[in-house]
């Protein structure tokens, strides 16, 4: 039984095929500022994104009729809880709208669903980009009716946990983590007993600033932008979101072109860079005060975990705080594989989206 995974993320777009849990193929295709400049709105990616698949596939050799499933990274819709979702009309219609965010996971659904249209098999998407264990006590902010939202990577965060934990000898549910996922956005979260009860919103709200993402901003100088009349609204968001962290300062959303700069001796490149390790460093701080400094293991993962200078960067600040565990890149592709499984074994119910 074959499965298709996909996972459109900021800067690359990954395609794997599984035979049950066997990986068969994977591949991930970076994709540089440049290349994503002419597309102006996210959704206007839609047919880029799904060609990149398709050839990626058809290079590979696999025909779509093999296929029985696709599961694919599910963007943003309204907050859910985890779990594996079937893809539907109401849910396509939600992403492609970016009425609630817009970020390149919101076309692994459409793309799924275009495709399973085509050769009628079911599509999923599962713990996507919204989900929501956020505690209250965490969301509440000094201005009434501006509540702090989870957007970030729960598909990995929750994925590399069980690994730690298993490592560890203990079930994900009796440990608390701090995970912070390094990747085109970087989301910091404390993970209590099996649940997310506090992340940053990697996309568009608050942490660290990332290769795209502007990430906290003291927000009187935002206002004063907003205001000045020199950009759109779009403009600003784009700034955000997008052109925000390593791009805004350094024009390339790559870590590894980072990297090469500092080694060239780009003094402004390192100091971009030393700010960026810093600002994680303190989200974990953050996270191991909602904790309460239980904590039974930092993780660190995501494409830019890769970097063993990071690593050791970040450990540097916060090595203290509890044992650090490496996961570099990211288990996405398995654990979108392992949540269509489920429902295809029958072991779970698939949710629908209303
Ligand atoms: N071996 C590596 N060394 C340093 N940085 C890396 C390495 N591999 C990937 N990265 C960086 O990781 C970031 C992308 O992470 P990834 O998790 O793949 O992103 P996303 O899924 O958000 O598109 C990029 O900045 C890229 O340069
Ligand atoms: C929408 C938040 C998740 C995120 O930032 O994913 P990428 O790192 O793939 O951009």
């Amino acid at each position: 039984m074959k499965i298709l995974v996909i996972n459109p993320g900021s800067t690359s777009t990954k395609i794997a095929v599984y035979d049950m849990e066997k990986e068969l193929f994977s591949k991930s295709i970076e994709h540089s500022k440049e290349e994503l400049a002419p597309f102006k709105k996210i959704s206007d990616q839609l047919e880029f994104r799904k060609e990149t698949i398709l050839n990626a596939l058809k290079e590979a050799g696999f025909d779509l009729k093999e296929f029985a499933c696709i599961s694919a990274r599910g963007g943003n819709i309204h907050p859910v809880p985890s779990g594996t979702y079937v893809v539907n009309e109401k849910m396509v219609q939600d992403m492609l709208s970016l009425k609630y965010g817009a970020h390149p996971s919101n076309l692994g659904a459409p793309i799924a669903y275009e495709l399973s249209k085509q050769y009628s098999i079911p599509a999923f998407i599962v713990d996507p980009v919204v989900v929501d264990e956020m505690e209250m006590v965490n969301k509440i902010t000094g201005l009434r009716g501006i509540l702090r939202q989870a957007k970030d990577h729960p598909l990995n965060q929750k994925a590399v946990s069980r690994e730690v934990a298993k490592f560890l000898g203990k079930k994900y549910e009796e440990c608390n983590f701090i995970v912070a996922h390094l990747g085109g956005g970087i989301s910091v979260a404390a993970h209590k007993k099996g649940k997310i009860v506090d992340v940053n919103n990697a996309l568009n709200g608050d942490g660290p600033f990332s290769p795209e993402r502007a990430g906290d901003l003291p927000n009187v100088a935002v206002v004063e932008m907003c205001f000045s009349g020199n950009y759109t609204k779009e403009e600003i968001l784009k700034m955000l979101a997008g052109n925000g962290g390593f791009v805004s300062h350094l024009g390339t959303n790559s870590l590894k072109e980072v990297l090469l700069k500092i080694e060239q001796g780009d003094e402004y490149a390192k100091l971009v860079y030393d700010a960026m390790v810093l600002q994680i460093a303190k989200w974990i701080g953050i996270m191991a005060v909602v904790l309460k400094g239980f904590v039974d293991g930092i993780i660190l993962t995501g494409g830019m975990a890769k970097s063993e200078k990071l690593v050791s960067d970040i450990k540097e600040y916060v090595g203290f705080i509890a044992p650090v565990y490496t996961v570099p890149g990211e288990f996405e592709m398995k654990a979108l594989m392992e949540g269509a499984l489920r429902v295809l074994k029958g072991e779970e119910e698939a949710k629908t989206y209303e």
